[in-house]
This record gives structure tokens, sequence and C-alpha cells, in this order.
């Protein structure tokens, strides 16, 4: 069964922190975002941490090889279980970013986001699908020594069969009944961890909710 970090996208330290104790017993972790950190800085992500929860610091590195590693660098005394970076960069910037990581952060690169379909990607000059892309994107993270990969439920099982040890991070989760927003490759909890999904990133169906605590309760258990 795979372990639940709930993503906590918000500008708001008190809100954050108030959303972290409401799931802290049912959570494996909290993810912090672009949204929290360039509101709350490194600073932020300390204050969530002494909660007692652990951070997935989701900052989605994309630059060249060596601004990236001076960047996982700045970040390494915070110690975050994971971070991310885009596997767009290639190989030597992934190369980097995991050497310039501490050795309890899982470094995984996200591959294609759960946020683009086949004609998003052809729009961007990429004519293969989802599947193949994540396919191609996850054997160079491998290759580049990664931990893992984030990828959609649709790809995870896949994945997992190409790499069985991976870490696989996926987000676009909506329990039965929840609204997709801005996610286009979605599925529910239940299949994302049926498939290999090693944690699932969830926010919006949680944070959303009157009452984070019941709402992580009432996925668990459809886990
Ligand atoms: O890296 C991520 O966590 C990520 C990758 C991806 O492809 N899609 C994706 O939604 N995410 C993140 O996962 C979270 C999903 O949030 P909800 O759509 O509210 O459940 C957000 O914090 C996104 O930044």
């Amino acid at each position: 069964m795979s372990a639940i970090y709930v993503a906590i996208d918000t500008p708001s330290l008190e809100r954050a922190k108030l959303i972290a104790e409401q799931v802290r017993t049912s959570a494996a972790g909290v993810k912090l975002g672009l949204e929290f950190f360039a509101a709350n800085g490194p600073a932020g992500v300390t204050a969530i941490q002494e909660l007692g929860l652990p951070v997935f610091l989701d900052l989605k590195l994309h630059d060249i090889p060596n601004t990236v590693a001076k960047a996982v660098e700045a970040l390494r005394p915070l110690e975050p279980a994971v971070l991310t970076v885009h596997a767009a960069g290639g190989r030597a910037m992934m190369q980097a970013a995991k050497a310039a990581a501490g050795p309890t952060t899982k470094v995984v690169a996200v591959t294609v986001l759960t946020s683009l379909d086949a004609s998003d990607l052809n729009a961007i000059g990429v004519s293969s699908g989802p599947a193949e892309q994540v396919a191609l994107l996850a054997q160079l993270a491998r290759d580049a020594g990664l931990d893992g990969i984030v990828c959609s439920g649709a790809e995870v099982g896949a994945a997992r069969e190409a790499w069985p040890d991976g870490f696989f991070v996926v987000p676009g989760v909506r329990p039965a009944g929840s609204g997709t927003a801005d996610q286009k490759r979605v599925v529910s909890p239940r299949e994302a961890s049926e498939a290999g999904a090693s944690i699932l990133v969830i926010g919006r169906p949680i944070t959303a909710a009157e009452d984070a605590s019941v709402a992580i309760r009432d996925i668990a258990l459809t886990l």
C-alpha cells in the first residue's frame, strides 16, 4: 500500500501548519512546493519540519548543471526526505543534482507533468505520447543515478516493471467525486497504489476539504 504525502500548496505558514497538524497521524509526510517556498523560504520549511513530519521539497529544479548543483547544495542543510528536479534538464543536470544532495534525500525526476496530455506534449515539440515519454525519461533518470521519478498513475505500472527498486511518486490522484481542476492524467488513489506508486501526492482533495483529517482518513480507507 502506498503512503500518502499531502501537498500543502499555500503561501500561508499558519495555514500550512494547521493542515500539517490535521493530517499528521494519517500522512507519511507533507510536500511543500513553489507556492509555499516562494512565500516562506527555508525558514518556513524548517518550521513545518519542527512539527515532526518528513518534508518533500518540490522545487522542480531545471537549469544548467552548475546552477542546479549550487541550488541543491544550498538546500542541503534542510535535509528534505525527497527533492524534485525536471528530467528534461538532462542527464548531466540530474547527475549534478544527485551528487550535491545529502545522503538522506531522495532525488526524483519529474517526467511528464500530470497536467499535460498528448496534445500538450505535441505543442512543445514532443511527438511521443505521455507513456512513451515517461518511459524514456525514467530510463534517463535511472542512468543518471537518481532515486526515482514522478509520473502519473497511468504510467507507474510500466515504470515500476522496468525499474523494480525505483522510488515512484504519483500525483494527479483523485478520489471518486473530486474535480480534476488543472490535472489531465488522473487516477484514483487505489489504482495508483495497486499500480506500484511508492507514495501518492494528494493536495486539494485533502486541503480544500472542510476537515483535512477526515478527508485523508477517508482516502486511506480506500487504499
Ligand atoms: O512534482 C509534483 O509533485 C507534481 C508533478 C506533476 O506532474 N503533477 C503534480 O500535480 N505535481 C504536484 O502535485 C500536487 C498535486 O496537487 P493536487 O492536484 O491539488 O492534488 C501539486 O503540488 C503539484 O505541484
